[in-house]
């Protein structure tokens, strides 16, 4: 058995179909009194339903969320939350709804519960970003970690089958990369291998058939496992080339996640064997990197970099800025190597 240490965090975490419901119970056991509901323009009408639901709790709708934070929206976001004497918020959506709520609580200290709408998995972790002049700050502070999340599989079944599928795979790849992470341990190695078997079971009935309600809620518990170990251990080069390709060419992110995951994974798989053979194994597969590639290109997900906008001038680029810091990662990073990794992921070649 190899040493470890484990901190659980705290989180209160509600699943099933209709816990949107409890949201007004919810927010009162955290002592909030006037609750600023969070959404993107899109979740508009969801957003005024949990409105509708808080009733007098209800200090407004703020429903400016965008992808990465941008920091004018955080500060727009804490200036309403000030005007409104909000004291906690509801950020109901996907990741960037999340992260908003994790930009207010970072500065105001103010509980967030969290509805998720996506497979993203932000709602688990400590883990902010926020964007300024075309650089994303990330950083982890205990304070944005939401207080309470309310799991409704209901609110997914909107999702589009195309985006469920790479948010999907972007809630794999913070499992796959916590099961070589180097401060993990047996309980996120556990639930690491049960959230992508959950998601790898689930994502392709999800994409078949979008309304079937199981799915749905096999897709989100296996994307609640994910998250927790996202928020539990730390991440290496599978996420710190996305951020790059995210943050500094403004790719889309859970597409991203999705093409790079696989590569990512046959370049750590000479110095990761145990974790290469959990991920397949709960992948039904015999080489983890092949059988997320084909995950992804058997549900109809991009499988290329130069399909979502990464031009073949970026590479070397990318190399330098992902070579810039020094993390922990299985394999040491190797200039020509990691630049072998862009190029195949810029194909979209199936690893070998
Ligand atoms: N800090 C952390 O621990 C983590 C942070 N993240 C961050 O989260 C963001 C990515 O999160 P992700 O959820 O993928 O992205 P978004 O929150 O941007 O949502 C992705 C897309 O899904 C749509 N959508 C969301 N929910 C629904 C729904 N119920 N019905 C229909 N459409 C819906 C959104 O539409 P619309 O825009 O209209 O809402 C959007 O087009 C990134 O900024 C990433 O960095 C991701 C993982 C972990
Ligand atoms: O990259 C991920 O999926 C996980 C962490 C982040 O996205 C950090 C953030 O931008 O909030």
């Amino acid at each position: 058995m190899k040493p470890f240490t484990y901190t659980a965090q705290p989180a209160r975490v509600v699943f099933g179909p209709g816990s949107l419901a409890r949201l007004d119970e919810e927010i009162e056991r955290l002592g909030v009194r006037r609750a600023l509901v969070l959404c993107t323009p899109g979740q508009r009408a969801l957003a005024e339903q949990a409105a509708a639901l808080l009733g007098a709790r209800a200090a407004g709708i703020f429903d400016g969320a965008a992808m990465h934070v941008p920091v004018e929206v955080a500060r727009q976001a804490r200036e309403r939350a000030r005007e409104l004497g909000a004291d906690g918020a509801v950020a109901i959506g996907g990741g960037s709804t999340t992260g908003l709520g994790k930009a207010i609580a970072l500065e105001s200290g103010l509980p967030i519960l969290a509805v998720p709408t996506t497979y993203a998995g932000s709602e688990m972790t400590p883990i902010y970003g926020i964007t300024e002049g075309g650089l994303k700050k990330t950083g982890r502070d205990a304070r944005v970690l939401p207080r309470t999340v309310l799991y409704d599989p209901q609110l997914t079944l909107g999702l589009p089958a195309d985006i469920s599928v790479t948010s999907g795979i972007n809630a794999i790849a913070h499992a796959a990369e916590g099961l070589y992470a180097s401060d993990g341990n047996p309980v996120m190695d556990l639930m690491a291998e049960e959230g992508i078997a959950a998601l790898a079971r689930s994502l392709p009935t999800v994409r078949a058939r979008p309304g079937d309600l199981e799915a749905r809620a096999q897709a989100l518990y296996g994307a609640w496992l994910c998250g927790t170990v996202l928020g539990h251990v730390g991440m290496a080069l599978h996420h710190k080339l996305c951020h790059t390709l995210g943050g500094s060419f403004d790719l889309p992110h859970a597409q991203t996640h999705t093409i790079v995951l696989p590569h990512a994974l046959a370049y750590n798989a000479p110095a990761a064997p145990e974790a290469m053979a959990r991920i397949a194994r709960a992948l039904a597969g015999t080489s983890a990197a092949q059988a997320v590639f084909d995950l992804a290109a058997n549900n109809g997900a991009p499988v290329a970099l130069r399909d979502i906008g990464l031009r073949a001038e970026d590479l070397d680029r990318a190399c330098d800025i992902a070579l810039q810091n020094q993390y922990p990662n299985p394999r040491p990073l190797e200039r020509g190597a990691l630049r072998q990794l862009l190029q195949d992921a810029w194909e979209g070649r199936r690893p070998a």
